[in-house]
């Protein structure tokens, strides 16, 4: 199994080589040359199984020959064992054939938790055999930073800068990115949005002289591991709700695209996924982009759904690369077109491919709020901003009822316990293992979104760059 950029302009890769690179050298991401498929037989025997074990099945189409199963088998088994929950993401049900997919189980609160933990061990698993160590610089808007620190705190070969936005994250998602004691664990606050973080990572890797020196990785939904680590829940749900003998559709509450494109994913292997709901805050650049074609990104606006507040969603450019039939040139002419215009349109042809595959729909302030309430009157339990994003839209799209509806369950109420209170005039509480975040010593490093001087932080921080200079 290799793996093709999608400007096609970067060498074709291998599983290890693809997760520890993040970007494609020529600025693109990787996606598999082709879908593995898995038969109706084989997606059905999910039934009853251990996720771990489903992990393995759905993961190990993609890893070619660079991995043993009892490798894969044991690093599944480590990842999923952190866990809270038996069945590591269990489905609840809140209305008549509209489920919530509980992702929130991990040790972060938040889906990143299913793939970022699977990764750190990956990682680790492949630097250890190589021999080599690497310098992760992740963007995030507040719960990919926290996972990530979680994931990779205390890890020999991997030194970890987080970029986060500046007062842009609830207090929760703050403390667990910076109040981590590693010495390979490095939070810096970035006075900006979430896509300056982002377009600063993409700006470093970009900068081959300094990736190579600090052996620059990353591990934002850019990375395909994260994708495909993503995939299996959208099996475990669908085969609980009938698939593969019916269909089952779901709405993500979508950023940065890699969550409903791990869905998109489960699709292509041979999941029965009717469609792929995607649920935007009021930063709604993807519903208008499937509406007019337009793909324009305005002001980004701060909401109680902190974690969506993103204009430049990375993994569209996966989903372009699928519509336009794998025409790379085409793609990499879309995104020289956005980094000098800031806008391209989508071909009409492309553009009916998404739509048959994906709705999209976009929820206000107002109707997130409004939907916490009556999800807490009706069953007891809260929701978090970016859940309540999803069933809000889920609500309004119109669908066959006789079909379930999973709604991805992004995150635990209690990361965002001040817009909850706001919304419902309750405040939902941390689990108790978590009862002393509060009170735990943080380390922020605040820095101007300026490449230069992230650079210069970020080759302080990296082993791999003063081993690389003593060699
Ligand atoms: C809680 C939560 N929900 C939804 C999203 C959107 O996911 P994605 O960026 O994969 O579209 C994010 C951030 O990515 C998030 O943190
Ligand atoms: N919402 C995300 C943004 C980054 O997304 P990723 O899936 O590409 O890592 C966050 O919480 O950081």
């Amino acid at each position: 199994m290799l793996y093709v950029s999608t400007r096609g302009e970067a060498p074709p890769l291998g599983f290890i080589d693809v997760t520890l690179a993040g970007l494609a050298r020529d600025g693109g991401l990787y996606v598999p040359q082709s879908w593995p498929q898995l038969s109706s037989d084989t997606i059905a025997s999910f039934a009853g199984r251990d996720y771990a074990e489903v992990a393995v099945e759905v993961i190990r189409p993609f890893t070619g020959d660079q991995i043993s199963v009892s490798d894969l088998s044991r690093i599944a088994r480590e990842a999923y064992g952190t866990f809270r929950h038996p069945a590591v993401a269990p489905i609840s049900q809140l209305r008549s054939n509209l489920f919530l997919l509980e992702l929130f189980h991990g040790p972060t609160l938040a889906f990143k938790d299913l793939a970022m933990q699977f990764l750190a061990r990956l990682m680790d698993y492949a630097l250890e055999q190589r021999g080599e160590r690497v310098t992760i610089v992740v963007a995030t808007s507040g719960d990919t930073g926290g996972a990530a620190v979680e994931a990779f705190r205390g890890r020999n070969r991997i030194d970890l800068v987080v970029l986060f936005p500046d007062g842009r994250v609830s207090d929760v998602q703050r403390r667990m990115m910076t109040s981590a004691d590693d010495a390979n664990i490095h939070a810096v606050a970035i006075d900006g949005t979430f896509d300056d973080c982002q377009a600063l990572v993409k700006a470093m890797f970009n900068h081959h002289a300094f990736a190579d020196r600090v052996r620059l990785a990353g591990v934002n939904s850019i990375n395909w591991s994260r994708i495909v680590a993503q995939a299996v829940y959208y099996f475990t749900a669908a085969v609980s709700l009938g698939a593969p003998s019916r269909k089952v559709a779901f709405t993500v509450p979508t950023g940065n695209f890699g969550d409903i494109f791990a869905g998109h994913v489960a699709r292509r292997m041979g999941l029965p996924v009717d469609r792929l709901v995607i649920a935007t805050n009021v930063n709604d650049i993807l519903v208008r982009t499937l509406t007019s074609g337009a793909h324009e990104p305005r002001e980004v606006i701060a909401t109680s759904s902190p974690s969506m507040d993103i204009q430049v969603s990375s993994n569209f450019e996966r989903l372009l690369f699928e519509a336009y039939g794998r025409d790379a040139k085409a793609v990499a002419a879309l995104m020289n077109n956005f980094a000098q215009s800031k806008r391209f349109e989508v071909a009409s042809a492309a553009l009916s491919d998404i739509r048959a595959g994906f709705a999209a729909g976009r929820a206000d302030e107002d109707e997130v709020a409004s939907t916490i309430r009556t999800a807490l009157r009706e069953t007891g339990h809260f929701i978090d901003p970016h859940t309540a994003v999803g069933i809000a839209v889920a609500e309004k799209e119109p669908r066959d009822p006789s079909l379930p509806m999973v709604v991805l369950s992004t995150a635990h109420a209690a990361k965002f316990p001040d817009a909850v209170e706001a919304a419902c005039g309750e405040r939902p509480p941390l689990p108790n293992w978590l009862s002393d975040l509060n009170e735990r010593k943080e380390h922020i490093t605040r820095l101007p979104s300026d490449q230069t001087q992230v650079e210069k932080f970020v080759q302080a921080a990296s082993r791999a760059a003063r081993e690389g200079a003593a060699a």
